[in-house]
Formats: structure tokens, C-alpha cells, sequence
């Protein structure tokens, strides 16, 4: 690789240099249990980060393992950074050495990184017993590879390790760490709470007061173990630090870091400080969802501000208060961050519930009061038998609908179903089920064997319902849900089944109770079909 130009990339960073939103999805967050990034997800996962505006992109640790060398290579050749500069991370020099001589300080230069981040020790029990040196040493360390990269044309920045709780233990060599930093030349000296134990009101206090008697542009990067990562690290910034480390929905090591889209959501809306590029924000739940999908874990249903729970609502109270002003239970407007409102119906719903579901599906219920109270009621006597509506719109939908129409919408009836299961002396199960039914005012017999009886079900009905209507070729079932709810004796217990199917375009869920679980799962079957069909547009037959 050549040299790279690293004035050049500086200059045309559009990074706003008063404060800094500082990503460390790729390197501290990729350190949590269960989450194992290749290049080629990092390079994606770098480029979201790109596109939502953050200043910085702490990229891996490279020398330390062959795919963060390769990232650094491949990113710098790959990736045109609108917004971000590449950041690499990197230990102090060994003691008793030089920064000059280091393969580790040598593989960060190599990285070809306009900027470089240094782990530096700030805890004297940690330089004496996890480093075992000196406590001068250690300063030397990092006095020396500080002003070694600044020499080589690189922006430094220097993560200070267990600040907060060295800074307890013994202040003056806290401080000591913050000032060798800034007088070997690096730009921002970042207090690190690395086990995560600190409170909001610790943060603050210990940041003045090394904001006061250094004067040191400081930053702040906070691990989650008491819960308090995103509120230590605006407490840090209530105190002056001016540059936050955070990671994509609070991945890292243990239980995470500060997660950065609460932190930045926080900034631009409560505080007015504009730290994204215009309009990114609107884009922040879509770029959550879409790391989450990169990195394979499925995105928290309730995190804040992008979470699909975030702004859905479910108590009968709080949707009355919602159809006269949103603002009323909502502390944003969802739009600000690209995440929507959504009622839940389920037996805690009231009338204005209804309504407002009812607008959110474009179904018109008028001033009707007694066809509203009519949902509720019936809503809140099917939820009393086991079905719930909350996981099952599609199931709500065709409900509401038949009350609104007067009628069922109805495609196709079944006459009788039977399912066989047999156990074969070989060890091996059959799966038959034939089902009578009628479409279009013609009876229909249809066999199909399938690999459980729910399998041979739904492709039973396919058999039979396909040629009437070939728009259910294209529907799919994509998860398939049992829950056993309370009864006197277990297996006599009531059923309930859900059901997501989708289509190429979207996915709904339907529900069915019954105290078998096959005809649960006829059910919510019958619904995911027959739901599938009207979003077609198909006219109902009967
Ligand atoms: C708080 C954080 O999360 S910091 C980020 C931590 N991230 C990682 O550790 C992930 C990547 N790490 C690795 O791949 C490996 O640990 C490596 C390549 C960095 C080092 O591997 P090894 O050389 O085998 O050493 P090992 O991991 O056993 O120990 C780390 C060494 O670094 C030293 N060290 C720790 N912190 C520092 C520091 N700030 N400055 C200089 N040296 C340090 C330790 O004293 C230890 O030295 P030793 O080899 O003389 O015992
Ligand atoms: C640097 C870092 O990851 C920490 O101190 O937690």
C-alpha cells in the first residue's frame, strides 16, 4: 500500500471538529460474546456507520488478528468516507522499548489510518500489576508512542483504561496520565469506566473536575454494567467532555457500551447540538435494523428510539389521551428517527384504541360508538379465551373488517379436516391430512402428506385452494408459534398458535385457539390465507 495522503483525508472529512461521535461498533463491539464479524461485514457495517454521520470509525485492531489488518486495507480501497475518518486501535509501546521499534505501534502506522487510538493505562494497580511496571514507565510508554505517531503525521487520540476507578484510587497519577498525553500531542484523552461500575453523578464530578485542573479536551467512553453507559456518558458531557465513544445499538464487550443511537438521539433532540449530518437522523432506525441484521442479532424489540416497541402503545388510557394529541405519551414525535406509532389492541384496549388501529389500518369506523364498543367487547372476550391480538394484526384486521362489513370476508369454508400421524416400527412418522372444502361453489377434496400434520395441512389446502386461487403460490410461512396457556392438567390445556406468513412484499401474523393444537393451527391458517388474499386485492367469493 502506499502512503497514504492523510492531510488530504483530513481536510475533506466534513467532521465537525467541536465534538466528536466516535463509533467503535467494529472494535469494542464486535469484543461481545456471540457476535464474530468477517471483512466483508465489517466493510458493510463501516459503511452504514459512513452514511449516518458519525465523525469516526474505530475500524479493529490491526496486527492483532489477520482480518482487522485486512479491514484497514480493504476499507481504504473500497470505501469513499463521506463523513468518517478511519480510526485504528492500538496499545502503548512494550516497556522498556521504543515506539519506533514496535511491531504493534508499527502495524497501527501500516494500517495507512489518518487516526490512531491508544490504550494507555491510567490505574496504578493496573500499571504494577497487569502491565508489571513502573508507574514513570508507564508514562514514558505513552509519552513516547504518543509523540512517536504525532511524528509520523497521524491525529491521536489516547483511551485512558479504568480512568474512573484509577482516578479514585489515586488522582494525582489519573491526572499525571491526562497531562503526559497532552503534552506528547494527543488531541483527545478519553476517561474510559472499562468495568462499567460508575453512576451518572460520578462520571460528572470526576470529569469537571479533570476538565478544571487539566484543561484537556476530554472524552468520555462508558461500558453498561450498571445500566447507566448512555446516561454516564451524557453526565460526561453535562460535565464538558466534547467527544463520545459509542457502539450500534450498544454491542461490546460483557453487557456493551453506550448504545449510539439513544446517545446521538439525545444530543441533536434534547440538547440541540447538531452532531449528525442533515437528515440522518430520520434514518436512525432503519441503520440500527440494518446493522443488527449484519451482525445477527435480532434487533431488541424495545430499545429506545428505534426499537419496534418504542412508540407502540397499548393501554386503553394512554390511546384516548394519543387521538387528541400524540405528544401526550409520546416524549418525540417517532418521525424525528424514522420509527412509527403503532396502537396495540389487546383486552387492555379502550374505544379510542379501536379508532385510532383502525385509522392506522385505513379502515373507516365513522363516529360509529356501538360498532367501537362492539370490537372492544369482542376483542376483550376472544383475548379471555387465549387468542391476542397485539401479536396477531392480521388476525385483528379481518376481525375488525367483518364487523365493519357485517360480514366474514370469506374465500373458501371448510366442510371437515382429518389429520393422521403414524409411528412407524422403523422409527419414521407419516403425515397425512386430507381436508373437504368448498371455493367458488365447488366442493374440494385434498390430500397432502407434509413433514409434521401442520405441514401437511397447509399443503393440503394449498392442493385444494391453488388453482382457484393461484396468488396463494406465493405466500410463504415464515415462523410458526405454540404457547401452552394455563389450564387444569398440561396437555389438556388450551392451544395457542401464531402464525407470520409473508408474501414478496410484506409479512402479517394471525392467530388461532382451540384446545388442539391442530386445529389452533387451522385457525390461524384459515386467517393467514384468507388475509393474504385481500392484501391481493382478490374479491372475497362468497
Ligand atoms: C479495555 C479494552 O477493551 S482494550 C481492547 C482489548 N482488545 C483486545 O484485547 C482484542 C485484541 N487482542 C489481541 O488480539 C491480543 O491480546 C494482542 C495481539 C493485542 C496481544 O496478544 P499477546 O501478545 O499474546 O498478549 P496477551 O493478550 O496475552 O497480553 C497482552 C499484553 O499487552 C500488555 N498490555 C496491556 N495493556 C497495555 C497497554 N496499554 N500498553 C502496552 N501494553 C499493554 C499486557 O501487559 C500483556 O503483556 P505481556 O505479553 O508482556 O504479558
Ligand atoms: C478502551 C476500552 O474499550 C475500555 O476502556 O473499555
Amino acid at each position: 500500500m502506499g502512503e497514504p495522503d492523510l492531510r488530504k483525508q483530513a481536510e475533506a472529512s466534513s467532521v465537525d471538529d467541536d465534538f466528536h461521535v466516535f463509533d467503535t461498533t467494529l472494535r469494542d463491539g464486535a469484543q461481545r460474546e456471540g457476535i464474530n464479524l468477517t471483512v466483508a461485514d465489517k466493510l458493510t457495517i463501516a459503511r452504514y456507520l459512513d452514511d449516518f454521520g458519525v465523525g469516526f470509525i474505530e475500524g479493529g485492531w490491526p496486527g492483532a488478528n489477520p482480518r482487522d489488518t485486512e479491514f484497514f486495507a480493504r476499507a481504504q480501497q473500497e470505501i469513499t468516507f463521506e463523513h468518517a475518518q478511519l480510526v485504528a486501535f492500538g496499545a502503548t509501546r512494550r516497556p522498556h522499548s521504543k515506539a519506533s521499534e514496535d511491531l504493534q505501534v508499527k502495524a497501527l502506522l501500516d494500517s495507512g489510518a489518518p487516526v490512531i487510538t491508544l490504550v494507555a493505562k491510567s490505574h496504578d494497580r493496573h500499571v504494577e500489576l497487569a502491565l508489571r511496571t513502573t508507574l514513570d514507565e508507564n508514562l514514558a510508554m505513552i509519552a513516547d508512542t504518543v509523540s512517536y505517531l504525532r511524528g509520523q503525521g497521524r491525529r491521536v487520540f489516547v483511551d485512558c483504561e479504568h480512568f474512573f476507578d484509577g482516578y479514585r484510587a489515586n488522582p494525582a497519577y489519573a491526572k499525571a496520565v491526562v497531562r503526559t498525553t497532552v503534552e506528547a500531542g494527543a488531541d483527545v484523552v478519553i476517561l474510559c469506566d472499562t468495568n462499567g461500575g460508575m453512576l451518572p453523578p460520578q462520571v460528572q464530578a470526576i470529569v469537571a473536575t479533570v476538565l478544571a485542573d487539566t484543561g484537556a479536551r476530554l472524552g468520555i467512553h462508558a461500558q453498561d454494567d450498571t445500566g447507566c453507559a448512555v446516561a454516564n456518558t451524557l453526565a460526561a458531557v453535562d460535565a464538558g467532555a466534547t467527544h463520545v465513544q459509542c457502539t450500534a445499538n450498544g454491542y461490546g464487550e460483557r453487557v456493551g457500551n453506550a448504545n449510539l443511537f439513544p446517545v446521538v438521539a439525545a444530543l441533536e433532540l434534547k440538547y440541540a447540538k447538531k452532531v449528525l449530518p442533515e437528515g440522518a437522523l430520520a434514518e436512525m432506525t432503519r441503520i440500527s435494523h440494518a446493522i443488527a441484521e449484519v451482525v445477527n442479532v435480532t434487533a431488541s424489540t424495545h430499545q429506545p428510539y428505534v426499537g419496534v416497541s418504542a412508540f407502540a402503545h397499548k393501554a386503553g388510557l394512554h390511546a384516548s389521551a394519543i387521538k387528541i394529541d400524540p405528544d401526550l405519551y409520546q416524549h418525540i414525535d417517532p418521525q424525528q428517527v424514522g420509527n412509527t406509532m403503532r396502537m396495540l389492541v389487546s383486552d387492555m384496549a379502550g374505544r379510542a384504541s379501536i379508532e385510532l388501529k383502525g385509522k392506522e389500518l385505513g379502515i373507516d369506523l365513522g363516529d360509529d360508538r356501538e360498532l367501537v364498543g362492539r370490537v372492544v367487547r369482542r376483542v376483550k372476550e376472544r383475548e379471555l379465551a387465549g387468542y391476542t391480538y397485539e401479536a396477531a394484526d392480521a388476525s385483528f384486521e379481518l376481525l375488525l373488517r367483518e364487523e365493519t362489513e357485517g360480514r366474514a370476508r370469506r374465500y373458501f369454508r371448510i366442510e371437515s379436516w382429518r389429520a393422521i400421524v403414524e409411528d412407524r416400527p422403523d422409527g419414521t412418522h407419516a403425515n397425512e391430512t386430507t381436508v373437504k372444502l368448498w371455493a367458488k361453489g365447488e366442493r374440494i377434496v385434498a390430500t397432502a402428506d407434509g413433514n409434521g400434520p401442520i405441514n401437511a395441512l397447509d399443503r393440503a389446502l394449498r392442493v385444494g385452494l391453488e388453482s382457484f386461487y393461484p396468488e396463494l403460490a406465493k405466500l410463504e410461512l415464515v415462523d410458526y408459534k405454540v404457547r401452552i396457556l394455563e389450564g387444569e392438567h398440561s396437555t389438556e390445556s388450551t392451544t395457542r398458535v401464531l402464525i407470520s406468513t409473508s408474501d414478496s412484499t410484506g409479512e402479517w401474523s394471525t392467530v388461532g385457539v382451540a384446545d388442539n393444537i391442530i386445529a389452533a393451527s387451522w385457525q390461524a391458517l384459515d386467517d393467514a390465507y384468507t388475509y393474504g388474499l385481500l392484501r391481493a386485492g382478490v374479491e372475497p367469493a362468497e
